[in-house]
């Protein structure tokens, strides 16, 4: 599986802010966006281009085109919702595909209450987003849901990976891309990462 740390000064920076232990929900949703935002860029490298003509100021002009396979957003409820704009800024177009799993605090297994998936999901590359990845349970049960409807090409985009999770996921999908700003030290009792961020959902909604 393809791991990449993305270690731009922007996303480093901006992750640091998203630490800080009195983070406001305004500025802790901002960064989340705006990390998921320059994630998607560099997740988004290898998309195949092709060369067309256009009418350009000054006669015909031959530009870059995006060619390869369509997009579908996967934002996990709750706490992907707060990067799936930042992926937007970036692939207007993208269809959204949305999958609802929250982790039982006891057990830390996923749940799965809802999902709303594009209907041509199979010919689209899937991205993922959500801003934790802990145990993986959560990331590798919307792929396993993802590869039922058929769908083939699937990149991952976190902001904190805890190495527990990465190994679960290559396990599980070693076919899939992982795209995060942090692979961090580890799982603490409750299945929290340290360092981590702390409950992302909760602090981008500010349900605490
Ligand atoms: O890798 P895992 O161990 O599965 O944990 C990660 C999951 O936990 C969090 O969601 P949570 O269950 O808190 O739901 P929420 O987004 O609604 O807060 C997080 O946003 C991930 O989806
Ligand atoms: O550290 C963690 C682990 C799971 N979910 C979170 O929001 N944070
Ligand atoms: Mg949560």
């Amino acid at each position: 599986m393809q791991v990449v740390e993305v270690k731009h000064p922007l996303v480093q920076h901006k992750l640091g802010l998203m630490r800080a232990k009195d983070i406001s929900t305004m500025e802790f949703r901002t960064l989340t966006r705006e990390v998921g935002s320059l994630l998607t860029y560099e997740a988004t490298k290898d998309l195949e281009l092709e060369e067309v003509e256009i009418s350009g100021w000054n006669g015909p002009v031959k530009v870059q085109r995006i060619k390869g396979k369509k997009v579908t957003v996967v934002p996990i409820l709750r706490a992907g919702l707060g990067m799936m704009d930042g992926v937007l800024e970036h692939i207007p177009s993208a269809r959204i595909s949305v999958v609802g799993i929250y982790r039982d605090e006891e057990t830390l297994k996923p749940v799965p209450y809802f999902s709303k998936l594009a209907g041509d999901i199979q010919e689209r590359l899937a991205i993922i987003v959500d801003p934790m990845l802990a145990t993986g349970g959560s990331l590798i049960e919307t792929i396993n849901l993802l590869k039922s409807k058929g769908c083939t090409s699937i990149k991952c985009v976190v902001l904190v990976a805890a190495p527990e999770g990465i190994k679960a996921l290559q396990e599980a999908h070693p076919d899939v891309e992982l795209y995060c700003a942090s692979v961090d030290d580890h799982l603490n009792e409750h299945g929290y990462i340290i360092p981590g961020l702390g409950d992302a959902g909760d602090k981008i909604f500010g349900t605490k």
